[in-house]
């Protein structure tokens, strides 16, 4: 188990994995947050605007993309014998490891918000990791969610699906109310009911024995109105194909981000 862990960066995605560590019961001094410019962070966890000297068990990346040569140098000292585990978007094991050469293991952890509240799946990639190694990455990732370890060649695509998805199920949501308010409903309504319908649709399909696509079958009755719905999202495949390539751009922006990094890295 992993008890100093340092956070570098404490934006959105770090704040979040903070709380979700917290909220399993990891204690708060386990912590030490370095973000260069002050932040409010939870009590009893250790706020540094300059790095410590101390070394760190874990050390968890939680900066942009572009900010990784800048950042290796800085916190070089810090990931010696660390093991360090990345969150950004698209930075491929190879680069990470060039990084932070003298870093003990490298790991990327794709998180999303969710992991806030124990519930965001947990993709995983490493080389090379012992028995105890694997299981101490997991024990870490565990109270942010359900772990998966994925080959690299395919960890863009699943960036795309569970990493950003939430942006691409709050657009969805924020579209169907906006469409609603379009037709006749109140804003405020619309969105209320919105929300709601997803809460309780996303709950159902977690715990039913029926995937989603019987799930819909479900929903609409045969020659009743949902059907009439469903027939224009599925005319000439069109949600499958505009998701399709929404899922496409987002895998191959990371293919982007990996070669920008490597070019500043060299
Ligand atoms: N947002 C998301 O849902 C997800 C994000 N990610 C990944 O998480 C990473 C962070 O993204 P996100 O949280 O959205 O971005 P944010 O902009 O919210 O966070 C970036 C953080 O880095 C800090 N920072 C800036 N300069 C430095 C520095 N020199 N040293 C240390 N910290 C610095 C910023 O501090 P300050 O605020 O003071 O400028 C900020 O706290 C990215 O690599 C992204 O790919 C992965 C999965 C999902
Ligand atoms: O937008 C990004 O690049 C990051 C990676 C996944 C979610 N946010």
């Amino acid at each position: 188990m992993f008890e100093r862990i340092l956070v570098c960066g404490y934006g959105n995605m770090a704040s979040a994995m903070v709380d979700g560590w917290l909220k399993s019961g990891i204690p708060p001094h386990h912590f030490t947050i370095y973000n260069p410019r002050p932040k409010t962070v939870p009590t009893g966890t250790r706020l540094v605007t300059d790095l410590p000297p101390t070394p760190f068990d874990a050390v968890v990346l939680g900066f942009k993309p572009h900010m990784l040569a800048e950042m290796a140098t800085k916190i070089a000292p810090a990931t010696n014998g660390a093991t360090v585990v990345s969150i950004l978007g698209g930075i491929d094991l190879d680069t990470l490891r060039r990084a932070f050469p003298t870093a003990g293991k490298v790991i990327r952890l794709m998180p999303n918000l969710s992991c806030a509240l124990g519930k965001s799946p947990i993709a995983l990639a490493g080389r090379n990791l012992s028995d105890r190694q694997r299981q101490a990455i997991e024990e870490l990732a565990r109270p942010l969610g359900p772990i998966a370890w994925v080959d690299e060649d395919r960890y863009d695509l699943v960036t795309a699906l569970t990493g950003s998805g939430p942006a691409f199920l709050y657009r969805f949501i924020d579209a169907i109310a906006g469409a609603a308010h379009d037709l006749g409903l109140e804003r405020e309504d619309a969105d209320r009911l919105a929300l709601a319908m997803v809460d309780g649709a996303a709950d159902l399909a977690a715990a039913s024995r029926h995937d989603p696509g019987a799930l819909a079958l479900r929903v609409a009755s045969p020659g009743g109105m949902t059907q009439k719905g469903i027939d224009v999202l599925d005319d000439g495949n069109a949600l499958r194909a505009l998701l399709r390539e929404t899922l496409t751009a987002a895998r191959d922006r990371g293919v982007e981000l990996a070669a920008e990094a490597r070019k500043i890295s060299r």
